[in-house]
């Protein structure tokens, strides 16, 4: 007895939209798009969006518990200030590999804000391998960095308990776990959780959900499943109008809507005629689970 129903809530038309995130206080959905070098605003009530437009590609963004914004840029963590438009950066990391940038971001339990970093990319997922690395911006404002070798670092999220962090490098076409010490912030013993099936195609983004299972957004699979990460068994497919489905987080009325971003990149005028949504912001609703809030940067 299922009634979910799947909305394109906002036709944005983003080249990579990435890194939805709930904003409880204004009823919003922030988001960027990559390329595009904006994050965006989406007020749920209004329907307005507003932008800000940075100088470089924009990967990840997240609440800042002082107020704005943190987000990555380019190969640096930074804090945003919505209301004047002004950046300040943080951290900047992957400072002898020119042709990096940040991929994916997100606060973790007590608002450490973890982002890895990939090469650019000449088309979707054809870049140079090997090239990104994991780190986080502590409070303090320092980074630590946790491993290299990384392809494209991508979706991550912790589990309710805070013991294990969940981490996607999307060419591994695994969902992997850690060991996560939530005091000291350190990582260890990796495994793989999940390997993908062939149609679910490539790992992007993921959320945690209310009940301890994993969301992942499959990346030309034009789905999100639903995953226990204790069993390695995926519980449910949700499939969406859009092939390249990137992210998804929580987010609506006590977190009990689903939002998805996507992208437009890399699709030829006969895709895009057949799914003229692609790039747009979707809410799944009637999944019958709820989500958690979002931590924001405690720095
Ligand atoms: O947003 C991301 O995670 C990457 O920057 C994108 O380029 C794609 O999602 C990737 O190509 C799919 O693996
Ligand atoms: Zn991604």
């Amino acid at each position: 007895m299922s009634s979910i129903k799947i909305e394109c809530v906002l036709p944005e038309h983003c080249r990579c939209g990435e890194s939805p995130v709930w904003e409880e206080a204004s009823n919003s959905l922030l988001f960027v798009d990559i390329p595009a070098r904006k994050v965006c605003r989406w007020n749920s009530l209004t329907k307005q969006v507003q932008r800000m437009t940075v100088d470089a590609p924009v990967s990840s963004v997240a609440l800042r518990q002082s107020g704005g914004y943190v987000a990555t840029i380019g190969t640096k963590f930074c804090a945003l200030n919505w209301e004047n438009q002004s950046v300040v950066v943080l951290a900047t990391v992957d400072k002898d590999k020119k042709n990096n940038r940040f991929n994916d971001g997100k606060v973790d339990p007590t608002g450490r804000y973890f982002a890895g970093t990939m090469a650019e990319e000449t088309a979707p997922a054809v870049l140079e391998r090997r090239q990104g690395s994991l780190y986080s911006l502590f409070p303090d404002h320092h980074v630590e960095k946790y491993f290299d070798q990384v392809d494209i670092s991508n979706g991550l999220d912790w589990s309710l308990d805070h013991k294990i962090f969940y981490y996607i490098d999307s060419l591994s076409y695994s969902v992997d776990a850690f060991d996560y010490d939530l005091k000291t912030g350190q990582i260890a013993n990796r495994r793989s959780v999940y390997k993908l099936e062939k149609e679910e195609q490539i790992p992007d983004g993921m959320c945690m959900d209310a009940e301890g299972k994993l969301w992942v957004a499959c990346y030309n699979g034009g789905r999100v499943i639903r995953l226990d990460p204790e069993t390695g068994k995926r519980l449910q497919t949700v499939k969406l109008p859009v092939d390249k489905t990137t992210s998804c987080c929580f987010g609506g009325k006590d977190y009990s809507e689903m939002y998805v971003t996507s992208a437009r990149d890399g699709m030829d005028s006969e895709g895009l005629l057949k799914q003229p949504q692609a790039g747009g912001i979707f809410k799944i609703t009637g999944l019958g689970v709820k989500g958690i809030a979002p931590t924001p940067y405690a720095g």
